[in-house]
């Protein structure tokens, strides 16, 4: 469903993507790993968009998608995890999704009655929020939510887009054990059902969901295979893993 061939980024003297090639299968959980400026920040800016690639190109659905700006991408089903900073503060989580499903679907609701485009927002808005488990939260402003909560928001966020493949960077980060075990669950919830492309730094939360994993290093692919395979990769273990992995 995606797939990278050659790309490659550069920031002066700096390669922070280096001919990274990948190759993503439909309903596949793909996570990218590896250690702190790997590169993989800069991986899934290229893929959503954010940023140039140098050389190289990025196919969704086997299109070039390489030089199709973020909005375009996303209309054709490729999903960026918002990030927090996009959220409103004192709008209630169903009025921040709502708002992803009008910016997603542009202007096309400017000639709508109220009433019924408030119900074609908030419909699709309250169907994201019961995917990732904030049914109930549709009421409460976003920054009264706890922190696992605007997590689980701005991917809800990025469901009422619409997308079949969502890149998710680091959804884990800054959460206790609980929090990342709920996330865990949300994640394997939305599995197969979406194409994921996960960056995390939660070893045991990446063993437990990936498909398949890619190892990134000095912006590198250095391994690519399955759970198992990563494991007890020599390479990866020396380069990366360490004792981590037991
Ligand atoms: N805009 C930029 N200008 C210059 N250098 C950059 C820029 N963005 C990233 N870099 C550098 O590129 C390298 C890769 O960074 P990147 O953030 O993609 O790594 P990462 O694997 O996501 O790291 P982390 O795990 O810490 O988030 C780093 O050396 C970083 O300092």
């Amino acid at each position: 469903m995606l797939e990278t061939r050659n790309l490659c980024k550069r920031f002066g003297g700096l390669v922070a993507t280096d001919h990274v090639s990948l190759s993503i299968r439909e309903g596949e959980l793909h996570a990218v790993i590896g250690p702190n400026g790997a590169g993989k920040t800069t991986l899934i800016a290229q893929l959503a968009g954010e940023l140039k690639p140098d050389q190289g190109a990025i196919l969704f659905d086997g299109r070039d998608v390489t030089r199709l700006p973020v909005h375009r991408r996303a209309a054709a089903g490729l999903a960026r995890s918002f990030q927090i900073t996009s959220v409103f503060p004192r709008f209630t989580a169903l009025q921040n999704v709502a708002l992803a499903v009008q910016a997603h679907a542009g202007h096309s609701f400017r000639f709508w009655r109220r009433a019924s485009r408030d119900e074609a927002l908030n419909g699709p808005a309250r169907g994201a929020l019961e995917l990732v488990g904030l049914g109930d939260r549709a009421g409460v402003r976003a920054e009264l939510l706890s922190h696992g909560e605007q997590r689980q928001l701005e991917i809800a966020m990025a469901l009422a887009t619409g997308p079949r493949m969502l890149l998710l960077d680091e959804p884990m980060a800054g959460m206790g054990p609980a929090e990342g075990a709920e996330m865990v669950e949300l994640l394997r919830g939305l599995k197969r059902r979406y194409t994921i492309l996960l960056i995390e730094h939660d070893m045991d939360a990446v063993f437990a969901l990936a498909d398949w994993i890619t190892v990134l290093v000095h912006g590198a692919v250095i391994a690519t295979g399955t759970p198992d395979g990563i494991r007890s990769d020599p390479e990866v273990r020396r380069a990366y893993l360490g004792e981590e992995a037991g």
